[in-house]
Parts: C-alpha cells; structure tokens; sequence
C-alpha cells in the first residue's frame, strides 16, 4: 500500500540567524521529521531562508567591495547557496537523529529551480527585504543599478535596505527528481527558499533577481508529489486573529470554506500569516483527502494527530 506523504516546510525559527544557532537548532527540527518517519509518513522537507540568503548575499557584496576582481553574486545564485548551506546542516541532523533512533534512510538535497513568469506583477512590486541595513549614499548606488531599497526602522537598527520581487511558483523543474528519491523510500530536502527563481528562455534557465515566499512553493511541492499533508511548522502553535472587538481569536480546526472567508474578509497579515493560508488553501482545494496543518515546531507530532494546531482541510 501507498504509504501518505508529508511535506513539511519549516520557517524562519528552526534555523536561527547565524552558523552555530542554525547548527544547533536543526537538531529540534530533525526531532519533528524522525516523529513522522517512525510514523511511516514519507516525508519530504522544504525550509525558508530569508536570513540565510540575506547573510550570503551580503557576504558577497561586501567581498566584491574588497576585492574589484569578484563581482557581486546574483541572487540566484544566492538562493542555491542557501539551499546548499541550509540543506547541509538538516539533511545531516535529521541523518544523525534517524541513526540515533535505529532508522537507516538516506537524506538528501536538491538543488531545486522553479519557473516564474517574467511578467508576473511582483517584479513591479517588491516585498521581501533581504540583507544587511546600507546608508543613503549605498542606497543610492544600488537604486542606480536598478535595484530597489526601502527605509527600515527595526529593533536590529534602522536605515536602507534591499526589497526584491517575490513572483509567484509556476512550476519545478527538478519534480522527477524529487519523486524518484521519494518513491525509492529516501527523505528529500527540495525547493529551499521557495526553488531559485528562473525564466525559461529556450533552453536556458535564467535566473531572476527575486526570492519566491516558500509558503507558496511548499503548496506547490505537496500538489506535485499529491501529499495529503502540507504542515507548515513555523513559531506559533495556533494561527490567531483579532475578532470585531479586538479580541485574540485562536484558529482550530477550518474548512476551506471558513478559511477563504477569512482571507477575503482580510483577517491575516499581507507578509506573515497569509501566505500560510491562502498556500494552504491553494493545496486543499487543488485535490481529495488533503489537509494543511499550521503549528509550531515543538508541536508537530500533535499538529499532524489534529491535537493542537491550526488545521485546514
Ligand atoms: N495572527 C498570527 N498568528 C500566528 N502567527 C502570527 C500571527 N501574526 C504574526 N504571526 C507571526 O508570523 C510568523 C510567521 O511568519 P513568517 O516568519 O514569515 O513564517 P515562517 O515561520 O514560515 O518563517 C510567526 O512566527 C508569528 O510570530
Ligand atoms: N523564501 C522565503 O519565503 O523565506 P522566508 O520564509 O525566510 O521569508
């Protein structure tokens, strides 16, 4: 029998904003993927990496400052890099808990790259801020070769910072790839940072200056291998909204119905909580059977047993 598939697409806080914190805290997540490989769910993984992608791509700007003969790296090839660097640190923490636990299954990441269209709206309009704060006159520089900046005032500090398009995921490209190590019983690590960017221009893939929101990706990763499970595993254990009296309002158990209500009615945040929802809608709907489960990290085992959690289906 077929066994149930499950991708999980971890957030933000299951890799920290530096090398040691990301190290040590991929262990927790590592924890929450063996749970469901003991529970015989294949289960294939795909992460954010917007702190990761952001010191990588700052890394390599300052380089080329220092030495002329580097040039700055594309964003794309920022992405792979963190797809690779992310992808190191959890395919061997989950190998090792598997180890730990008795279990032998091969872990692996790949490199993956997802189709977006050179006319999507986002190019237009920028979301996601990435990189380290720069000063006016680097603002500047940066709006003079056609890239865009926005002014921040953070607790992390305050000045100008990069803000690129964030396109739509169209489709991926390493899909067979992905299905193949997944139908051989291996743990894959696929579509990190929401897949590289890339315009198909005849045979070449081009990669594009942008950062695809993962949520988005994660939904289409699921469809594409028909998971029944999407669980998004991200700080906080429910959803919440605020009801008509301002009152905080935990989500459970949604239909889908209930679930494009809310977003229609504009209860979730444009940048944070939306894109989990309407990814999840996305996913639901596009087939039978399916659920989406939005919990956090310590909770994952109970989030896929509906014990806690916000749960769409
Ligand atoms: N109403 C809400 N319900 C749950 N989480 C919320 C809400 N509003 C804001 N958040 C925050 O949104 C974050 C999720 O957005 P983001 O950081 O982009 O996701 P990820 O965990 O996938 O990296 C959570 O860590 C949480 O702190
Ligand atoms: N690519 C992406 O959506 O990363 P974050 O979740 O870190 O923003």
């Amino acid at each position: 029998m077929e066994k149930d598939k499950v991708v999980v697409a971890l957030g933000r806080s299951a890799f920290g904003n530096t090398l040691p914190e990301q190290k040590k805290k991929v262990s927790l997540a590592a924890k929450a993927i063996a749970d469901l490989v003991a529970e015989n769910y294949e289960v294939i993984i795909t992460h954010s990496n917007g702190p990761q992608v952001g010191m990588i791509q700052t890394a390599l700007t300052e380089f080329s400052r220092i030495d002329p003969e580097f040039t700055a790296a594309p964003m794309s090839v920022c992405s792979a890099m963190s797809q690779g660097y992310i992808g190191y640190d959890l395919q061997n923490a989950i190998r090792t808990e598997l180890l730990n636990r008795g279990i032998f299954k091969p872990v692996s990441t790949i490199i993956t790259q997802v189709k977006v269209d050179p006319f999507d709206p986002a190019f237009d309009a920028p979301t996601k801020v990435i990189g380290r704060f720069m000063t006016k006159n680097e603002a500047e520089i940066e709006e003079h070769k056609g890239n865009y900046v926005v002014y921040e005032e953070s607790n992390a500090g305050k000045g100008y910072r990069r803000i690129i398009a964030s396109p739509y995921p169209i489709d991926i490209y390493e899909i067979d790839a992905v299905k193949a190590l997944v139908d051989a019983g291996q743990i894959v690590i696929a579509a990190g940072g929401g897949g590289i960017p890339v315009l198909e221009q005849g045979t070449v893939l081009k990669g594009a200056s942008a950062i695809i929101e993962k949520d988005y990706t994660a939904a289409k990763l699921a469809d594409m291998l028909n998971a029944s499970t999407l669980l998004f595993l991200t700080s906080a254990q429910k959803l919440s909204i605020e009801d008509e009296s301002g009152a905080k309002k935990e989500l459970g158990l949604l239909s889908s119905s209930d679930a494009a209500e809310l977003v229609d009615k504009g209860y979730f945040n444009k940048t944070t909580t939306l894109p989990k929802v309407q990814s999840a809608l996305n996913f639901v709907q596009a087939g039978e059977g399916r659920r989406a489960v939005i919990t956090s990290l310590e909770n994952a085992k109970d989030g896929m047993h509906e014990r806690t959690g916000t749960i769409i289906c």
